[in-house]
């Protein structure tokens, strides 16, 4: 049996990002810059205003201005500031040829109808003027490539008229909970049924990383039944399948993978829970899918999720293969740790943080199918293999939820 970072080690070697694709500004949020974007044009793209105001020439000593005209924002002045004369301009016009600063009409004097008195005296040239180019010029680069697209980033794409970038796109995985003894939700559970929680949890966690998830529905454990829904999730970057990886009688799928050209990389991790975790690959049309079969207990299907099919994820997504971030942090209170196994325990966050220091407290965890205690969880603890006692106040990594 390997170990985590072995495991990691082996889905590292099979994950590159997707092939990058041309997609427009409405589908960016969270993917990943492939190029980095030079700007074409100046910022902000004329020397505009940043007031609602009077543009005047401060070396003019006239005691009174005229205005001759009005600029709104979106309209070019067709007219200068000349000797004894102002343009009124609204912030976000463009400043008028002539004019070496704009002045608030708040802090102007109407001496008769369109004449101020001059508010040249202690006005800087330059005041209230956003000059051309302040933020950036044409051909700087703004975005570098591998950024993380945020709003702000998608704001300032629309800003130098990108209205489309190279990005890695969002990978498709399809997730397919597998066992007879599933229900649905909505439906009444009979004799020795469960609910599917694992489908839906596994959408909702793809999702929540980015990617697009796809439905394949739930498979029997029935040979037929899997091969079709198994092929069909082929079909995608990533298959997520849950449950049937174990020693059962109907655990079918690592060899319905197998028949179906996947290539086992690891079966089986020390790890707790999660140990029947299966990792393949199917190289096919030119196209790569990776496949985790994931334990069918909820909790390890979920625990599995995050320590190996997430740091994938990222990676195809563009980002660096990294293992989940840990934190250090000490326990609350004692802890006895059994097992020849690594277990990565459901924990809370025991407030007040003293000092900076994460207090965490071992939530009394029921095993696999214990899914309510992991989701009062804030951090996974990594409790080394063995069997030895903690106390509280010993330090433990610990894998923010
Ligand atoms: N002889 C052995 N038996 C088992 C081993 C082993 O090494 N040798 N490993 C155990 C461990 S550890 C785990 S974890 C489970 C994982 O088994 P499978 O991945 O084959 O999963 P199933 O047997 O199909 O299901 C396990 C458990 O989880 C429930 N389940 C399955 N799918 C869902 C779902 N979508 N939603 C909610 N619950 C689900 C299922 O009903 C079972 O109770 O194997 C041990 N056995
Ligand atoms: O490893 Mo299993 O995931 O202990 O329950």
């Amino acid at each position: 049996m390997i170990s985590v970072d072995e495991a990691l080690d082996h889905i590292r070697r099979c994950v590159t990002s997707l092939p990058s694709v041309r997609t427009p500004l409405a589908e960016l949020l969270y993917l990943r810059l492939a190029e980095s974007v030079a700007s074409g044009v100046d910022s902000p793209p004329f020397d505009k205003s940043m007031v609602d105001g009077y543009a005047i020439d401060v070396s003019d000593a006239s005691a009174t201005l005229r205005e001759i005209e009005l600029v709104t924002a979106g309209h070019v002045p067709s007219k200068a500031v000349s000797h004894g004369h102002t343009i009124r301009v609204m912030t976000g016009a463009p400043v008028p040829a002539g004019a070496s600063a704009v002045v608030k009409w708040e802090d102007c004097e109407l001496t008769g109808d369109d004449v101020i008195r001059n508010p040249a005296a202690g006005i800087k040239p330059g005041s209230c003027i956003l000059r051309r180019g302040s933020s950036f010029h044409a051909g700087q680069v703004v975005l570098e490539a591998g950024k993380r697209l945020g709003p702000l980033d998608i704001a300032l794409l629309a800003e130098i008229g990108q209205a489309e970038v190279m990005v890695t796109p969002r990978p498709r995985v399809a997730v397919l909970p597998t066992g007879d003894e599933l229900v649905a939700a909505h439906e009444p559970l009979g004799p020795g049924q469960i609910r599917n929680s694992n489908g839906p949890m596994l959408l909702a966690a793809v999702a929540a990383a980015g990617a697009t998830a796809v439905d394949l529905g739930v498979g029997c454990d029935d040979p037929d039944d899997l091969r079709t829904r198994i092929n069909q999730g082929l079909a995608s970057d990533v298959l997520l399948v849950s449950g049937g990886v174990s020693a059962g009688v109907k655990d079918l799928v690592p060899g319905i993978l197998a028949e179906l050209g996947v290539e086992e990389q690891f079966h089986q991790v020390r790890i707790k829970p999660g140990k029947p975790l299966y990792f393949g690959v199917r190289h096919a049309e030119g196209r790569r899918t990776l496949v985790f079969g994931l334990p069918g207990n909820p909790v390890s299907t979920f625990v599995s999720y995050q320590l190996f099919v997430l740091p994938a994820l990222r990676a195809l997504a563009g980002a660096p293969f990294e293992p989940a971030a840990t934190q250090r942090a000490v326990l609350a209170m004692p802890f006895e740790h059994r097992g020849k196994r690594p277990t990565y325990h459901p924990c809370k966050v025991n407030a007040p943080t003293e000092g900076g220091v994460l207090h965490l407290e071992p939530l009394n965890w029921r095993g696999s199918a214990d899914l309510a205690t992991l989701t009062r969880a804030t951090h996974l603890a990594a409790f080394p293999a063995g069997d030895y006692q903690l106390v509280h106040g010993d330090a433990v990594d610990a894998i923010p939820l």
